[in-house]
């Protein structure tokens, strides 16, 4: 429980363990275990598969192996019975979240999921995410949960990914195959003699089996997310993850969730612009700790989109304060500079944002 923020993803085998329609059977001790983190003050999304075994029974089909289009047609009902099956075991509100790759890629929807998953999460309401199938192409999907989930935890600065599936966690050998195949408690380290490790599903309703988990701890851990992979089957392992045990296998994370966006945006991210900022803005980036908001800018400068990285520069000397993803392009700012938050939509007719560059996406520099 060592985390503040928890994306925790449930495969197909425990929403569908029928393989045809959803079933509380295994969702109800995962929902105790998401209201008991709650109630330890801590922010839960999840990732749930089962639209397409969820609405399996309710299209017909007659092959094993449905045509991609059927499938579709399966997700698209099936989402509905997934999502009012999650629902029965809150007292809090779900919301639903149906994204894909193009969405993720896409600067604009890609701040759009943030700061709604952001707003959900400050009302207290849960976030459930699933891979939009119904309109997924090949180019545009994630094409399986797990990295969905890890890329989720990326745009939601989550600080822990859990995934729960049908077995222990991550073996030498596939254990369904291989009844001396042993658990591996801890990785330091995911390289090519881990990844060996990991065969795909033999479940005809999941994705990806265990090699896709690998992929998605790999992408969480480089940037400072701890991974779990655990049995959702076991209501156990949600009493050992209460007692701070650590059931399944621990992915470590390379570095601190912080440290790893904050070096991203220093080192890697290029500035495509500046906006340089008046005294009391300074005062309030630097000394309080606080967003950029569009009272504080003198002038814009360069040309950009919502999503970039801009410099935030002092008007009196032109020093670079800090850097930080913009909200909103060059054009907007330039008609939205000076003026209150509150009259941002007057003066745009939409807003995405109060603030120009949230805290959480700024590093300071002097
Ligand atoms: N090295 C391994 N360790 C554990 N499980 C493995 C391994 N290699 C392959 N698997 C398979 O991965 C399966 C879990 O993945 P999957 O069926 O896609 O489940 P989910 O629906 O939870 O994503 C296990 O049931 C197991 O058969
Ligand atoms: N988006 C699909 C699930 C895809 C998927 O990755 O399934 P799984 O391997 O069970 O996590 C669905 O809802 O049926």
């Amino acid at each position: 429980m060592n985390f503040q923020r928890v994306v925790i993803k449930v495969g197909s085998a425990l929403v569908a363990p029928e393989k045809n329609g959803c079933s509380g059977k295994y969702l109800l001790s995962i929902a105790r275990f998401i209201t008991q983190c709650h109630s330890a003050g801590k922010e839960v999304i999840l990732v749930s598969s089962g639209s397409v075994a969820a609405g399996r029974a309710l299209i017909q089909h007659g092959s094993p192996n449905p045509s991609i289009p059927t499938k579709q047609a399966m997700a698209a009902v099936g989402q509905m019975k997934m999502m009012a099956n999650w629902q029965r075991f809150f007292d809090v509100p779900c919301s639903q979240l149906l994204i894909t790759h193009g969405d993720l890629k896409d600067r604009q929807r890609y701040i759009n999921i943030k700061n709604t998953i952001r707003i959900l999460l400050e009302n207290g309401v849960i976030p459930v995410v699933n891979e939009n199938d119904t309109v997924a192409t090949d180019e545009l999907k994630v094409g399986d949960n797990d990295n969905l989930a890890a890329l989720v935890a990326l745009v939601s600065e989550a600080d822990c990914l859990m995934i729960l599936s049908d077995v222990d966690g991550l073996y030498d050998q596939n254990p369904k195959d291989n009844p001396e195949a042993k658990l591996l408690t801890e990785v330091a380290e995911i390289n090519d003699a881990i990844y060996k490790m990991a065969s795909g599903t033999t479940n005809h309703i999941a994705t990806g089996g265990m090699q896709t988990k690998i992929q998605a701890a790999e992408k969480a851990t480089e940037n400072g997310i701890a991974t779990f992979i655990v049995n959702g089957e076991k209501p156990q392992v949600f009493e050992q993850l209460v007692a701070n045990q650590k059931p399944g296998t621990h992915f470590l994370a390379k570095q601190a969730p912080v440290k790893a966006k904050k070096h991203w945006l220093k080192h890697t991210l290029k500035s495509a612009g500046k906006v340089s900022l008046d005294a009391g803005a300074i005062t309030a980036v630097i000394e309080k700790g606080a967003s950029l908001l569009p009272s504080g800018i003198n002038s814009v400068s360069g040309q950009f989109s919502a999503g970039d990285s801009i410099d935030l520069i002092s008007h009196s000397d032109q020093r670079v304060i800090a850097k930080g993803i913009s909200q909103y392009s060059h054009r907007d700012l330039e008609k939205i500079k000076g003026a209150n938050s509150n009259q941002i939509d007057l003066i745009l007719g939409f807003c995405p944002s109060k603030v120009i560059v949230h805290r959480d996406d700024m590093v300071i520099l002097s």
